[in-house]
């Protein structure tokens, strides 16, 4: 190693150390005495100015309870899983993750302090942040982790853009809509994420050429280039009606000094959480929950907000479904209902009983919640297919957990994926644990139950839902189930596998 790389490798150790320290909301001085030192030492730690021996860097992972650094390979996270047994109790939704990928891309749009309050601790967040944090924006979570306070600098450094954080999420994409207002030329590396067949982002092109964003991909990176002149009055029509495209077009819009008009427009709940925030900070947005918005948009944006993202309701699809398998009467709380309302229909006429507490609204005071009870149920087949739709339609991320409450009910049933080309695939592995499921072609399964579950040792699928699918047919097969390779959880779930243990699951974490 050269000196300049060895120094280049101290400073990113160092950036690592002071990210993971704010992270905790601890100050230099609390973690000095955490690892008698001077606060001048962790000074020169963070700031690149000193070596540091792999004893001191383990002793600074246990202060902060992270792991910064491993040495060798990283070893994979594997679950045990003792199955067949009924769960009790309460479980509790959290925000959502693709509202939070959304909030925090938008937070560059304000020049102001963004505050978002009860951010899911994931994955997903993280990468996210680690890339907003790469171009010089100061993220600090709280000291009880749960909050977020987000200030852009006032010039963002995008050459310095962590790639590989960059690349392991789609989310990155939702970068252009808020940097085409600030940039005139920019580059963004490929956006990434799960493994569910190609997810083509020339909607996100066409949706913000009207803005004047030109974009060439080109050697693994979006060049993009923005013309400055363009008219007051702006037309968008989509031509799908996605979430992120609706988000990346709300955030051209917002910093348009003009009115946009965005047709075709993803009405679903992260969209919502966006247009929420989005009048915080002073954007005028009609239409919010349809599929036309007219956005007041401003030239410039300085206002210190705070904005609480909604209840996630896949996370909430995938707890009432772990009740649902395990023939358990659990009660999940803070169920956007909104957004489950044709899921818990479909799940009805397949003969779930279930009970409703009354509305309440949601932190941000217009998301409405309500608590779900499910109560053991034999199911049935529905008569017809179930398939997504974009909203209001079922939710496409709640598909998958209807494969295995299919497997569990009496008959056949037909799940159509018509959305993703090789997500329905993953869901096969439940073959392995006793279900009948077919695959009559890449979008289509035929699923017969009910299922006599047996545990089995499966490799995690590489696709978030379809892995959370195969971790809840476990807690339904009697016998002991290994799931090998779980980190891909974390993307979207904050703690699942402890808050199903409070339920009464029993699983154990393991490592080779
Ligand atoms: C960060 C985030 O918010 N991610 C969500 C978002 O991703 P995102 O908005 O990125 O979803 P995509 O744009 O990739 O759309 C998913 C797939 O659906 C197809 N498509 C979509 C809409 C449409 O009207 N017609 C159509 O064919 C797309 O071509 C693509 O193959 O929406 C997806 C679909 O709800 C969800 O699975 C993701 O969890
Ligand atoms: C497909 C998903 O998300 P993303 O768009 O982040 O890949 C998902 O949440 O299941």
């Amino acid at each position: 190693m050269t000196a300049t790389d060895e120094t280049t490798t101290l400073a990113e150790i160092g950036s690592l150390i002071r990210g993971a320290r704010q992270s905790k909301g601890i100050t230099q001085s609390q973690l000095a005495e955490r690892l008698s030192t001077s606060q001048s030492a962790i000074a020169r730690i963070e700031s690149g100015s000193q070596n540091l021996s792999v004893e001191l860097l383990s002793r600074i992972n246990r202060a902060l309870e992270a792991d910064l650094l491993s040495i060798g390979t990283p070893r994979a996270q594997h679950l045990r899983v003792t199955g067949g047994h009924q769960l009790a109790g309460t479980i509790t939704v959290n925000s959502s993750k693709n509202g939070a990928v959304a909030l925090l891309c938008a937070s560059l749009l304000n020049r102001g302090r963004t505050t978002l309050r009860g951010v899911a601790r994931i994955v997903e967040v993280d990468r996210i942040v680690a890339v907003l944090r790469s171009i010089g924006v100061r993220a600090t979570w709280s000291a009880d982790g749960k909050d977020l306070e987000i200030v852009p600098p006032a010039n963002l450094d995008l050459d310095a853009i962590d790639d590989d954080a960059a690349r392991r999420t789609r989310s990155i994409i939702m970068f252009l809509g808020p940097l085409l207002g600030r940039e005139q030329q920019f580059q963004l590396p490929y956006a990434g994420g799960c493994d569910l067949g190609t997810r083509t982002v020339e909607p996100h092109m066409v949706a913000l050429r009207p803005f004047g964003l030109d974009v060439v991909a080109t050697g693994g990176r979006y060049h993009a280039t923005v013309k400055a002149d363009r008219p007051d009055e702006l037309s968008v029509v989509l031509t799908e009606r996605g979430d992120t495209v609706t988000e990346n077009a709300l955030m051209a819009a917002a910093h348009h000094p003009g009115v946009t008009t965005i047709r075709n427009a993803s009405p679903n709940y992260m969209v919502q959480d966006l247009c929420f925030y989005l009048e915080l900070l002073g954007v005028r947005v009609e239409g919010i929950g349809t599929t036309t918005l007219r956005v007041h948009g401003l030239e410039d944006i300085a206002a210190d907000v705070e904005y609480a993202p909604a209840e996630d309701p896949v996370e909430a699809m995938s707890l009432l479904t772990a009740g649902i398998v395990t023939h358990s009467e659990i009660t999940v709380a803070r169920v956007p209902i909104e957004f489950m309302e044709i899921e818990l229909a479909t799940l009805s006429e397949m003969g779930l009983r279930y009970t409703l507490s009354p509305e309440y609204p949601a932190a941000n005071g217009r998301t409405r919640l309500v608590d779900v009870t499910v109560h053991p149920s034999d199911l049935k087949a529905p008569i017809d297919k179930i398939h997504p739709m974009p909203f209001p339609g079922l939710n496409i991320d709640n598909l998958p957990f209807f494969a295995v409450i299919a497997a569990s009910a009496e008959g056949h049933t037909l799940i159509h994926d018509w959305v993703y080309d090789s997500r329905a695939i993953h869901l096969t592995d439940l073959t392995r644990l006793g279900a009948d499921v077919r695959m009559l072609d890449p979008h289509r399964l035929d699923i017969t139950g009910p299922t006599h579950w047996s545990g089995a040792e499966i490799s995690c699928p590489p696709a978030l839902r379809p892995a959370v699918v195969i971790l809840l047919a476990m807690l339904a097969a009697k016998g002991t189930s290994v799931l090998r390779g779980v980190d891909i959880i974390a993307r979207g779930y904050e703690q699942l596998q402890e808050r199903l243990i409070e339920l009464g699951a029993q699983i154990e974490t393991f490592r080779d």
